[in-house]
């Protein structure tokens, strides 16, 4: 499934990409007034091989859940008991990503691919039970996986965005829930960019400056028991979480269906790391949907060309950031579709 994916994968189409650009110039506004919305508008042209681009929506959010064996270093502060309690309040629609979701009539799908307690059953439907294994092993003492559960937890997110699309979505927005997963990420940005752990390391869900001294320790460690040859699948598997792995899986299952994907924070962005390094044409079909607070996402989305949206100092997850960039996007893409040129508006040029 994976290399079949990794296959379907096309590159933004250079004479759309011009074409969108030029007849942003023919619409009924100065050149480049629409600034960062002209240059989304563009690169979903494309990215959908087709101009003027289809408006993104209706949208879909992916929360994909996972635990972290790395947490008994003491990298987080709140217990791996709320990575599951979290689950059962996104099913219950009470979390920020239900409100934001709602907001924008996108659909919320959780996807357990490696939470460490059991779930209860879910009368909602909306919960897929594609659990890998028990949470990661600590990623600081070996690796977190092995390179079969890596590819089983990337097909999931191959799985999940076909069936998203498959139920009629024309934008797919990532999302995570993990205690202890912004050491994970930060472990995959340092090993994919070659930054120091201190540049990448931030203070997760809240840490104070001891136990955020001890998280980058933790994570100088990783990458020194975990020595990587750079490839993206060996750093993921070393050092990376399920749920990443997922999310890399998600994004290059929509890229090759041609369907953009929004962008959430830190662990998205490390997660779009991984789809990078397997397929560098699948970061042509994403928009970073927001700069998190978390110190290593500028470094991630830089290393990926991306720029973000909205920066609101968001460090919350979950999809959150994405899902409020949404509207933006859809914006960008309508301009396209509604607004008058110069001639038909007999609007005369400069
Ligand atoms: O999206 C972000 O950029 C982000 C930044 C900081 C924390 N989080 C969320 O907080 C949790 C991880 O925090 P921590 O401190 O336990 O590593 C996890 O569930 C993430 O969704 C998310
Ligand atoms: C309460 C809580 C909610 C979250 N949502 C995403 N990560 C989270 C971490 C915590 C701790």
């Amino acid at each position: 499934m994976l290399d079949e994916t990794l296959a379907a994968i096309r590159p933004a189409d250079a004479g759309v990409l011009a074409a969108a650009r030029a007849y942003q110039d023919r619409l009924t506004k100065p050149p480049g007034s629409l600034g960062v919305l002209e240059d989304v508008a563009v690169r979903l042209a494309g990215a959908a091989g087709v101009t003027p681009p289809p408006i993104p929506e209706p949208a879909a959010l992916a929360i994909f859940a996972a635990d972290h064996g790395v947490h008994a270093q003491g990298v987080s502060q709140w217990p791996q008991e709320v990575t599951a309690q979290m689950v059962a309040n996104f099913l219950a629609g009470g979390a920020v990503a239900n409100v934001f979701a709602n907001q924008i009539g996108a659909s919320v799908t959780v996807v357990d691919v490696g939470v460490k307690t059991d779930l209860p059953s879910d009368p909602t439907g909306r919960l897929l039970s594609r659990k890998i294994a028990k949470g990661t092993a600590d990623l600081s003492l070996g690796a977190a996986m092995t390179r079969a559960q890596a590819v089983a937890a990337i097909e999931v997110g191959i799985e999940v965005a076909r069936l998203l699309v498959a139920d009629g979505a024309r934008c797919l927005i990532t999302g995570d829930m993990g205690i202890a997963n912004t050491t994970a990420s930060a472990a995959l940005i340092a090993a994919f960019t070659g930054h120091h752990p201190s540049a990448v390391t931030g203070r997760g869900a809240g840490l104070g400056d001891e136990a955020y001294e001890n998280k980058a320790r933790v994570i100088v460690r990783a990458l020194q028991v975990n020595p990587t040859d750079g490839q993206a699948l060996n750093i993921l598997m070393s050092v990376g979480g399920l749920e990443h792995a997922a999310i890399a899986g998600f994004i290059l299952g929509a890229a090759a269906l041609r369907v953009p994907v929004i962008l959430d924070g830190v662990i998205s962005g490390a997660a779009a790391m991984v789809a990078h390094g397997l397929s560098p044409a699948s970061i042509d079909h994403c928009v970073a949907g927001h700069l998190s607070a978390e110190p290593g996402h500028r470094l991630a989305l830089a290393h990926l060309g991306l720029r973000p949206m909205v920066r609101l100092e968001l460090r919350l997850g979950e999809g959150t950031g994405g899902l409020l960039a949404h509207p933006l996007v859809c914006a960008a893409a309508r301009v396209m579709h509604e607004v008058a040129t110069f001639d038909s508006a007999g609007v005369s040029e400069k």
